[in-house]
C-alpha cells in the first residue's frame, strides 16, 4: 500500500510526483475541494497515510522563516464555530459536531508517528490551522496564535483532508513549507521555490518514516 499525498495545485504536485512510495492527487485550493478529492481518491484505492501537503503561512511566534517547515501536531479548522460579538466560540463549546452522532469538533488526531517525522526533517511541530481565507492582517494573525496556542502554519486544505481521512479509517499529517509569515497581504514576498523545496522534505521524512521499522 501507498501514502495518498493530497496537495491543492499543479506545482505542489510536481515537486512530489517522482517520490516512491507517494501517490500524489490534485485537490483544488480550500477544505472542501481537499476533502472531496481525498474521499475520492481513497474509494479509489486504499492508503496506509494521508498527507496534506503544500505550502502555508507560518504565525508570528512559531519561530519559522520562510523555507522552513511545519509538521502537524493536531489539525485544526479554525474557523468552524460561531462568533459572539468578540468572542470566537468553537463547535464542542457549542455542542455540536462535524460527525453526526459522533463528538467531534474541528480538531483533527493525527498519525501517531508525526513527531518522528518532524524529528527526522528538523521541522516545527505544533498545530497546523486550516481556514478557508488566507489571513491578511496583523490583528488576524495575532488572534488566531492566541486563540490556539503553539499554532505554527495556517493553510487551507489540512482539515478536509483530516476530516475525509478519519471517515475511511485512515491516518492523516499535514506538512506545509513556509512560503510567508500570516499577517498583512504580501504576495510578492512569498518565497514559493523554497517553500516547495521544503515541502519536499517533509514528505520524503514522512514516507521514510511510514517504511522504517514501527
Ligand atoms: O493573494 C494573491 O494574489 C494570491 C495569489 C496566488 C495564490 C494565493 C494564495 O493564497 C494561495 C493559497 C494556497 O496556498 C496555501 N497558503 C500559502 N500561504 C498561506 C497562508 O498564509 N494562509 C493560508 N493559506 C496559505 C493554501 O493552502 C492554498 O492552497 C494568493
Amino acid at each position: 500500500m501507498h501514502a495518498l499525498i493530497v496537495v491543492a495545485t499543479l506545482p505542489e504536485a510536481e515537486r512530489l510526483q517522482d517520490l516512491p512510495g507517494a501517490r500524489v492527487v490534485v485537490s483544488g485550493v480550500g477544505p472542501v475541494a481537499a476533502a472531496l478529492a481525498t474521499a475520492q481518491a481513497l474509494a479509489q484505492a486504499p492508503a496506509e497515510l494521508v498527507i496534506s501537503a503544500g505550502i502555508g503561512g507560518a504565525y508570528p511566534g512559531a519561530g519559522l522563516a520562510p523555507g522552513e517547515l511545519a509538521v502537524s501536531s493536531v489539525i485544526v479548522q479554525a474557523d468552524l464555530g460561531a462568533w459572539d460579538g468578540p468572542a470566537f466560540l468553537p463547535l464542542d463549546t457549542l455542542g455540536l459536531s462535524v460527525r453526526p452522532g459522533v463528538p467531534q469538533g474541528a480538531q483533527f488526531a493525527v498519525w501517531n508517528r508525526a513527531a518522528q517525522v518532524a524529528q527526522a526533517a528538523g521541522a516545527g511541530f505544533g498545530p497546523a490551522l486550516t481556514l478557508c481565507s488566507v489571513t491578511g492582517s496583523a490583528q488576524g494573525a495575532q488572534a488566531l496564535a492566541e486563540r490556539f496556542p503553539g499554532a505554527l502554519c495556517e493553510g487551507m486544505e489540512g482539515a478536509g483532508v483530516a476530516h475525509a481521512a478519519l471517515l475511511a479509517g485512515v491516518p492523516a499529517l499535514e506538512v506545509r513549507g513556509i512560503s510567508n509569515p500570516v499577517g498583512p497581504r504580501d504576495r510578492t514576498a512569498w518565497q514559493v521555490g523554497p517553500a516547495l523545496a521544503a515541502t519536499r522534505r517533509g514528505v520524503q521524512a514522512a514516507l521514510a518514516v511510514l517504511a522504517g521499522p514501527g
